[in-house]
């Protein structure tokens, strides 16, 4: 994601690039980039306390886009806005935001319905399940009150009423699938994004940074910056 959205950047005549840092050498962004008006995040929950830092003492606004961040770090993400413009999406596909949005109204109108979350990524994918598929998961139970299974295996017996079930495969250069499956008795609803390139992320990305930068501090969420809400 960082080759992609350095390239993005130097692509677009108005941004220009300070400077770039992984996980492992997140330290550098005071080195390279003293202050700026925008960090962009893609990385792992290990930058998070560096990143957050950072952005405490510069105000920077900042686009996070990491996956496999614990509820905590998500308060604390929240908690930037504070002092920043701050934004976390796990996934900034203007299709998933859409996908989100139906996986919500099937889920409410198909109450009763056995449910399943399944997401395929590339064998290099460091997190499961995917940062989308938990929002998925919340999209499908926006109260957090039905069980969810990670996989299945044994004798694991009829399905509980209510459970959602999640599920992850991983394998090849898979960009990501995300499908969001509804079973009734003798029908069923699939709702399906795939994405056939990492790109979708970095445009939408970019369109949301510009859009965030133009923002008062807060925590904002990805459908409401790009679609007014959805
Ligand atoms: N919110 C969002 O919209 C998105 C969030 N993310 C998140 O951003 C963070 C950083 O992502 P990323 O840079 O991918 O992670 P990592 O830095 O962990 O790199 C992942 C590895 O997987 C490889 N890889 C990525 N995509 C593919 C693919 N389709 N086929 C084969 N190999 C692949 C990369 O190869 P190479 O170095 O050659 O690129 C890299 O070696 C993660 O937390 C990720 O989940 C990622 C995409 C979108
Ligand atoms: O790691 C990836 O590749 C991706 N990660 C995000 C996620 O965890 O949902 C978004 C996208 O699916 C690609």
């Amino acid at each position: 994601m960082g080759t992609l959205l350095r390239a993005a950047v130097e692509a677009d005549e108005s941004l220009s690039l300070a400077g770039g840092y992984d996980a492992d050498n997140v330290s550098e962004l005071d080195s390279v980039a003293p202050e700026v008006d925008l960090v962009i995040d893609f990385s792992a929950p290990a930058s998070l306390s560096h990143v957050e830092a950072y952005v405490r003492r510069t105000h920077a606004a900042l686009l996070s886009g990491t996956t496999g961040l614990s509820a905590d770090d998500l308060a604390r993400l929240r908690a930037l806005g504070e002092v920043a413009p701050v934004i976390w999406s796990g996934n900034y596909s203007l299709g998933v935001a859409v996908l989100r949005h139906l996986a919500r109204e099937a889920a409410a109108s198909l109450p009763g319905w056995d449910t399943e979350i399944v997401e395929c990524h590339h064998n290099r994918k460091a997190d499961a399940p995917s940062g989308t598929a938990k929002m998925l998961l919340e999209a499908v139970d926006p109260a957090g009150e039905r069980s969810v299974v990670y996989g299945r295996d044994g004798i694991v017996g009829p399905r509980p009423a209510g459970e959602i079930g999640m599920h992850s495969l991983r394998g090849g250069t898979v960009a990501g699938t995300h499908e969001v499956m509804f079973f009734g008795e003798d029908e069923e609803v699939v709702l399906t994004h795939r994405a056939t390139s990492r790109q979708i992320f970095v445009n939408g990305a970019i369109a949301a940074a510009k859009r965030l930068l133009a923002r008062e501090p807060g925590f904002y969420d990805f459908d409401t910056l790009m679609f007014g809400q959805l």
